[in-house]
């Protein structure tokens, strides 16, 4: 059950009714003054009362019943029990602010119907169920007054449906002319006498009953709400002379049930309004507690109209009524939400709440859906990014390689080219050296390249390649050795040397001669010292350990040179180049592949990241 606590739900409203016809024809002296809207005053007195509500004699009920009833209405239409009654004294006006006149001055019952229907009217999400009963308490018994035949009903009391009368007529109504009817049938059956102050007295309480039961069309059976609305008149207290010697044992009897009932309820109120004293309420001392307990004990929203007579012939009546008021302005009231606890009802609506939060449920998927959505396409785009840099660094490697590569090929070329050249130097030295074997007769020649190979063998000692390196000037003889850099040896005159690119054997005999003629210079002591201008004592000393060393040799048996092997290596070395260069080309062609292929994901990559960044 759902409490509400936000609003006041205890209203005490006093209203004055007009001087009626039987006071005016006295003195109609007026008793009391209202100073303002929730005030009143005694009119010869200091005395003076607070009230939620004062309504003086010229308020309508319409104006009462919108001021302080209408909410209670609108409550019991949410679910919320309530309550309304009329308090005070014989002729005071209770049943005319209760009933009123159909025509000119609708009472609240009548405008408490219309106010259901016009909203069940115009809420079409809900649908309703309007039960009406009308009971009173006479006498201390419960009549039907929907069913005359049905007198003394009992009151039952059940944790679940709270209190009942068991038997009382409860009619469908589904429109405001039924309840109309409804109203006027049971006003037929309703005890009423004449009083000195009334000639139509009502003699009982009457309890007029809807109960409201509403329910959200969308769910079925959940959310069903049942609201019990009691509007009560009360019979009118009167004082032990009231009716005087003229009152018969029979109205005494009923005058001392009502009074006692009403001494109860005022009991009961001042019992609810001290909350100090923890002594049980008297509810079970008159049927009327007893069908007001609910209503009292803190389940209703509840409105006490004190009705009272402007007359000071009436003031102590109205004194008195006005005291009962002031206590009912103590009790403090939480008012709760009745929902049906009817286990199919419980079932849908569980069932309605099971599919709220489904629906809740997959919302919140989605939106996590969403979000890990958008942390994968993060990560995606880190991932991404960290490939690309590392293709990115891949392809710098490929490029620097290549380029390595590239310039090792040009290097390896360049050295093949230079490998050529000295095939065409060796080929020329075999051409010799096949002249050298086939020419046998001509044995002059034959011991002057001998003399020559000797000098250069001396000269560049364990290297052949060095013979491949001499190079030729016209002023002098280079032998280019691996270890030692360059010997150089001084020509004769420069003038007389002719020109080198002669081809053939008269190139090779100038070569020859010009070795011998050096070879007899080193022989000499006396060339060697004319030489001094020419060459620097380190010079001239080795030299001389040259010319020794050769002679040391001469006295050898001087090795033949093969002149085949050192083509056929210089082939081989040549051939190993030429391997290498398809080696590094067949690289640079995979490194292409490669850097190809690194492009393509470079692209591909950048293209992803590109995408990504504009979603
Ligand atoms: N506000 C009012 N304006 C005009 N007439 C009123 C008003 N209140 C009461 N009356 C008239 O006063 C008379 C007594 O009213 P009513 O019958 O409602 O008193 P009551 O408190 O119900 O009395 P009882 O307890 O004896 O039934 C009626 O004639 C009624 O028309």
């Amino acid at each position: 059950m759902e409490e509400d606590h936000k609003e006041e739900h205890f209203t005490v409203a006093v209203r004055v009714r007009p001087f009626v016809a039987r006071e005016l024809e006295g003195a109609a002296q007026s008793g009391w003054e209202i100073p303002g809207p929730t005030s009143i005053k005694e009119a010869s007195g200091e005395r003076m009362f607070i009230y939620d509500n004062v309504f003086d004699q010229n308020t309508s009920t319409q104006i009462l019943y919108e001021e302080i009833c209408e909410k209670v209405i609108w409550k019991a239409l949410q679910g919320y029990n309530g309550c309304i009654f009329c308090y005070g004294q014989t002729g005071s006006g209770k049943t005319f602010t209760m009933q009123g006149s159909r025509k000119d001055n609708p009472g609240i019952v009548p405008l408490a119907i219309d106010t259901i229907f016009t909203y069940i009217q115009q809420t079409p999400d809900k649908s309703f169920l309007l039960r009406c009963s009308y009971l009173e308490v006479y006498n201390e018994c419960v009549n039907d007054l929907l069913n005359p035949n049905l007198l003394n009903l009992q009151i039952q009391e059940d944790k679940q449906s709270g209190v009942k009368v068991a038997g009382a007529t409860e009619t469908v109504c589904t429109s405001v002319n039924q309840v109309n009817s409804l109203l006027y049938m049971g006003e037929t059956h309703k005890q009423i006498a004449s009083t000195n102050f009334n000639m139509r007295s009502s003699r009982s309480h009457t309890i007029f009953r809807m109960i409201i039961e509403s329910k959200n069309r969308e769910y079925g059976n959940a959310d069903l709400n049942v609201a019990t609305l009691n509007l009560i008149d009360l019979a009118g207290s009167e004082g032990a002379n009231v009716h005087g010697t003229a009152a018969s044992i029979h109205r005494t009897r009923e005058m001392s049930f009502i009074n006692k009932s009403l001494l109860t309820l005022s009991t009961v109120i001042m019992r609810l309004s001290d909350k100090t004293n923890n002594a049980p309420i008297p509810y079970r001392d008159s049927k009327l507690t007893r069908l007001l307990q609910p209503s009292l004990d803190g389940e209703s929203k509840v409105v006490i109209i004190c009705n009272i007579s402007p007359s000071l012939d009436a003031y102590e009546e109205s004194l008195s009524t006005l005291k009962f008021a002031q206590r009912a302005k103590k009790i403090k009231q939480v008012i709760v939400k009745n929902e049906v606890i009817d286990s199919k009802a419980l079932i849908t609506k569980y069932e309605a709440e099971i599919k709220t939060l489904q629906e809740k449920l997959r919302e919140m998927e989605i939106k996590l859906a969403e979000e890990a959505g958008n942390q994968g396409y993060k990560e995606a785009m880190i991932k991404m990014e960290m490939k690309l840099h590392t293709i990115q660094e891949e392809k710098d490697q490929l490029d620097s390689k290549m380029e390595n590569l590239v310039q090792e090929k040009l290097e390896l070329q360049s050295e093949l080219e230079r490998l050529r050249s000295m095939i065409l130097v060796s080929e020329n030295v075999r051409l010799n050296t096949e002249s050298e074997i086939f020419t046998e007769n001509n044995s002059k020649l034959n011991d002057r390249r001998r003399v020559r190979l000797s000098v250069m063998r001396d000269s560049t000692p364990g290297s052949r390649q060095s013979i491949a390196r001499i190079s030729y000037k016209p002023s002098e003889i280079l032998f280019k050795s691996n270890n030692d850099g360059l010997r150089k040896f001084p020509t004769v005159d420069e003038s007389k040397v002719p020109d080198i690119s002669d081809s053939g054997e008269f190139r090779e005999t100038m070569l020859l001669d010009k070795l011998d003629n050096l070879k007899e210079l080193l022989e000499s002591e006396e060339p060697l010292e004319r030489m001094s201008m020419m060459l620097t004592p380190q010079e001239i000393e080795e030299a001389r350990d040259s010319i020794r060393q050769s002679d040391a040799q001469e006295n050898k048996e001087a090795p033949k040179i093969d002149f085949m092997a050192i083509i056929q290596e210089q082939d081989g070395l040549i051939q190993n180049f030429q391997n290498i260069i398809e080696e590094k080309d067949e690289q640079i062609a995979l490194l292409k592949d490669e850097l190809e292929l690194c492009r393509g994901n470079l692209a591909r990559i950048q293209k992803q990241l590109k995408q990504m960044k504009t979603k």
